[in-house]
């Protein structure tokens, strides 16, 4: 890697430009970065004026990040390759729908030497009926190391400085360290650990038990409901991670990225938001994500049909009952009061794994 490490944070939506805030304050800060922080910005007109104009002069993108300020060494720039090709350390936060064709445009226009940070959460269906996670189209494409990043981190709650930890997974030490230091704040805490594909995964699949949980509250179902969903939630995902990834660890799902995103997600997330309104206004999810989220992405919904995807090919959709019916109903297959009736019938295929002997059990850790 280079002496002063150059930064390009590719996406500038509402987690985007509040990573972008960090990392721009943590390169300007520290010697060993380079303090140019270019940002790409899917380009668009903001009551006529270039959104990449409005950022670098305004410092603020008053689209998905209003009321704060960015560094001024961060530069929004247009172009991905552009803004990719001299970096060191390539920072990937787009929604995830969107990362093939970023990905496809950045190939072969990078440095051959750079490393990459995912924060998306999200999958892509693969070719022969399972999926891909993001890191793997990354790594696919750009044939560099891909570490990701995934915890509790509401991003206005983070803009804001509120007190947060994070996980990264990454399976070399020192660029762990090198992306520690690009990250970490005093209100933002990162823990490093090499259990690289279980942070993805957990990232990932929270968003399809968000999804349920936003269906209890549009319910009214009550406290507890929802409890029992995040719990089933989370062997949901603890089996998935066992199933298909096996060698990962049970103690990660206890980092932020396991049960602490989990937790925050179904509490204060876009997912749960536009959930309870889809069982209280009768709209589909796609009118709600564009009334509620003025150009913010949701994530769950197409999370839940690519897992559908791949468990629907190995017959394998009574083995997770949650995430199956949560895509059955965003798919209108299945009305959302159904969630408990299912529930009632086939959580214990849920439930359905010994933890005492799960292969996730086993693996030694650190
Ligand atoms: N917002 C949050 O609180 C958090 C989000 N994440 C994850 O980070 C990833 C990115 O999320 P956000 O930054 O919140 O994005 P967002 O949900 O705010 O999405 C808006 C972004 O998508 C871009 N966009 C729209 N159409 C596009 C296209 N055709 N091609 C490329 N970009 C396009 C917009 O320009 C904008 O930058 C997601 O995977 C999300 O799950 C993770 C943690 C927290
Ligand atoms: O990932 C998130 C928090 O960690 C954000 O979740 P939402 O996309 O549901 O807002």
């Amino acid at each position: 890697m280079a002496s002063k490490e150059k930064v390009c944070i590719l996406g500038s939506g509402n987690w985007g430009s509040a990573i972008a805030k960090i990392i721009g304050s943590n390169a300007a800060r520290l010697d060993s970065f380079d303090s140019t922080v270019n940002m790409w910005v899917f380009e668009e007109l903001i009551d006529g004026k270039k959104l990449t104009e409005i950022i670098n002069t305004t410092h603020e993108n008053v689209k998905y990040l209003p009321g704060k300020k960015l560094p001024e060494n961060v530069v929004a720039v247009p172009d991905a390759v552009e803004a990719a090709k001299d970096a060191d350390i390539l920072v990937f936060v787009v929604p995830h729908q969107f990362i093939p064709k970023l990905c496809s445009s950045l190939e072969g226009n990078i440095k051959s030497t750079a490393v990459a940070l995912s924060l998306i959460k999200g999958f892509d269906v693969a070719e022969g009926g399972g999926i891909d996670l993001i890191s793997q189209i990354i790594k696919r494409h750009l044939k560099i190391d891909v570490s990701v990043l995934m915890g509790a981190n509401l991003a206005n709650e983070i803009a804001d400085e509120k007190f947060s930890e994070t996980t990264i997974g990454c399976r070399n030490k020192t660029v762990g360290q090198i992306l520690k230091n690009l990250i970490q704040t005093d209100y933002f805490r990162v823990s490093v650990v090499d259990d690289v594909e279980a942070v993805e995964i957990c990232g990932a699949l929270k968003n399809i038990v968000a999804v349920g949980a936003g269906f209890i509250d549009g319910l009214t179902l009550g406290d507890n409901t929802k409890a029992a969903i995040i719990r089933i939630g989370l062997m949901e995902m603890i089996k998935f991670v066992d199933t298909f990834y096996s060698g990962a660890r049970l103690a990660t799902f206890l980092e932020s990225c396991g049960v602490a995103d989990l937790i925050t997600t179904c509490y204060g997330g876009r997912n749960r938001k536009v959930s309870e309104a889809y069982v209280t206004s009768g709209k589909s999810i796609e009118e709600l994500e564009k009334e509620m989220l003025n150009g913010q992405k949701l994530q769950g919904p197409i999370t839940a049909a690519e897992v559908n995807f791949m468990l629907k090919n190995k017959n394998m959709e009574n083995d997770f009952p949650l995430f199956t019916t949560i895509h059955k109903i965003c798919t209108g297959q299945l009305v959302p009061k159904d969630l408990i009736e299912q529930m009632k019938i086939n959580t214990s295929k849920s439930d359905e794994i010994n933890l005492e002997k799960c292969n996730l059990n086993q693996a030694g850790g650190e």
